[in-house]
C-alpha cells in the first residue's frame, strides 16, 4: 500500500506582486536598448494552509524588446489576474492556468510567474522539487553560456578569457544587430580569432536585419566560424528565416519567432529554424515550454533554454522546465542572476564548472532574502533622514 500522500488540496489565499529594480555588474548592449539595471516582478502568492510559492517575470528594456513591460505586468497580474484566482484549488495548476486562458488574453510573462508561484508552493507542500512535478528530470545541471555586451571589443575579449579561466563559462554569445553589419561581423570576427577554435561562439541579431543583409552577414559569419545564428530577421518574416535556414549550413535559432506549441509547429512545418529558444515567459509558463519542446523533439529540432535576464527565482524556474525537457542539444543562456549587482534571495543559484546545478530541495529551491526585497523593491517607503548640524 502507498504511504498516505501528503495533501495538496488547499486554496489561493493571495497574490501579490513586487517589482524590483536591481543593477547590472556592467551595461549589457542588445540590438534595441542598453541595459544598465533589470526591473523583476516578484510574485508572491499565500494558500489558506500557509503554504507559499514565488515566481517572476522579466523583460528587457521597459517596452523594448517585447510588448509586455513590468508595469503592464504587475497591472495585468493585480487587476485581472490574482482577483480570478482566489479562492480557486491551488493544487490543481493546470485548471487555474486554464482559467486564466479563459478570461484574460495574452500576458504570458505574468501567466508564467503565477504557475511559477503554484508550483513552487505545490512543491513545498509535496516535499518535491518543481523538476519533479514536471514529470522528473533527466538532468539536474546545464551548460550555461554568457552573453559579451560590453559595448566593446577588447572588454569583450578580456571578459570571456576571464570567465574561462573560473570554469564558469565556456560557450559565448554575441549581441550584436546594432550600427554596421560590416562593423558587426568585424567585431565578431576579432573575438572569434581571439578566443581559438575551440571556443563556440553564437550570435544573436534581435531581429535587426533585412533578408538581404542577413544573407551577406550570415556568410562572414559562418567564414569567421560562428556555430549559431539568433533571430537574424524580424518575428513575422519566417518565410525569409527559412530561406536563410535552407541557405547556410551554421544552424540559425528561431527566438523572438516562437512563443508557444502553436508557433513551434508553424515553424517546424515551415523547416523555418534548425533550433528552437524555450523561455518560460514568452510560453506562458513551466507546462507550456515543455509542450513547445515535445513539438520540437518531434519534429527533429534542438532546444536551447533561452532567458529574458531573469534574477534568481526565474532563471531557477526555467532551469526546471529546463531539466525537463526531452533534450537540451544547445545548452542554457541562463546566467540572468551572474548579470546583476545583487539579489533577493538568499543563497543565489549554483554556477560552477560551465553549469548551473538544481538541487533536490522543495519547490523551486529558493527563499527570498526579506531585507533585500525591501530595499529593492520600486515602491519601497523611504524613510525622511534628519538631517542634523
Ligand atoms: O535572447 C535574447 O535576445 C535576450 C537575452 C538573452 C541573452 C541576452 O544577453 O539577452
Ligand atoms: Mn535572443
Amino acid at each position: 500500500m502507498n504511504p498516505t500522500p501528503a495533501t495538496s488540496s488547499t486554496t489561493i489565499e493571495s497574490i501579490e506582486s513586487i517589482i524590483v529594480d536591481l543593477p547590472t555588474i556592467r551595461a549589457h548592449q542588445l540590438a534595441m536598448t542598453t541595459l544598465h539595471r533589470q526591473s523583476l516582478v516578484i510574485v508572491r502568492l499565500r494558500c489558506a494552509d500557509g503554504s507559499t510559492g514565488v515566481g517572476e517575470a522579466t523583460s528587457i528594456g521597459g517596452l523594448a524588446y517585447g510588448d509586455q513591460s513590468p508595469e503592464s505586468t504587475q497591472l495585468a497580474i493585480d487587476t485581472y489576474l490574482a482577483p480570478l484566482l482566489i479562492g480557486q484549488d491551488a493544487g490543481n495548476v493546470n485548471a487555474a492556468m486554464a482559467l486564466m486562458n479563459r478570461h484574460v488574453q495574452g500576458q504570458s510573462y505574468a501567466k508564467s510567474a503565477i504557475e511559477t508561484a503554484l508550483l513552487d508552493a505545490l512543491g513545498h507542500r509535496l516535499g518535491q522539487p518543481v523538476h519533479a512535478l514536471l514529470g522528473g528530470a533527466l538532468r539536474t545541471s546545464m551548460p550555461v553560456l554568457w552573453t559579451l555586451a560590453s559595448g566593446d571589443s577588447a572588454r569583450d575579449v578580456d571578459e570571456a578569457l576571464g570567465l574561462m579561466e573560473a570554469r564558469r563559462h565556456r560557450v559565448f554569445k554575441l549581441k550584436i544587430g546594432k550600427g554596421d553589419p560590416a562593423a558587426n561581423v568585424a567585431h565578431v570576427a576579432h573575438i572569434k580569432r581571439a578566443l581559438g577554435d575551440e571556443v563556440l561562439i553564437t550570435v544573436d541579431v534581435n531581429q535587426a536585419w533585412d533578408e538581404t543583409t542577413a544573407q551577406r552577414s550570415i556568410a562572414a559569419l559562418e567564414q569567421a566560424g560562428v556555430g549559431l545564428v539568433e533571430q537574424p530577421v524580424a518575428r513575422r518574416h519566417r518565410a525569409a528565416l527559412a530561406r536563410l535556414a535552407a541557405r547556410f549550413d551554421v544552424p540559425i535559432m528561431a527566438d523572438e519567432s516562437i512563443n508557444g506549441p502553436e508557433d513551434a509547429l508553424e515553424l517546424a512545418q515551415e523547416a523555418a529554424a534548425d533550433v528552437f529558444a524555450l523561455k518560460i515567459s514568452k510560453a506562458g509558463g513551466l507546462l507550456n515550454t515543455l509542450r513547445t519542446a515535445a513539438v520540437a523533439e518531434a519534429a527533429g529540432i534542438g532546444l536551447y533554454g533561452g532567458t529574458l535576464l531573469e534574477g534568481s527565482i526565474g532563471s531557477i524556474a526555467s532551469a526546471h522546465a529546463f531539466a525537463a525537457c526531452p533534450q537540451l542539444r544547445w545548452g542554457t543562456e541562463l546566467f540572468g542572476p551572474l548579470l546583476l549587482k545583487d539579489d533577493i534571495v538568499t543563497a543565489r543559484p549554483d554556477f560552477r564548472d560551465f553549469e548551473l546545478h538544481l538541487t533536490q530541495a522543495p519547490g523551486l529551491g529558493v527563499s527570498v532574502d526579506e531585507d533585500k526585497l525591501a530595499f529593492y523593491r520600486r515602491d519601497r517607503q523611504r524613510t525622511a533622514v534628519a538631517v542634523t548640524a
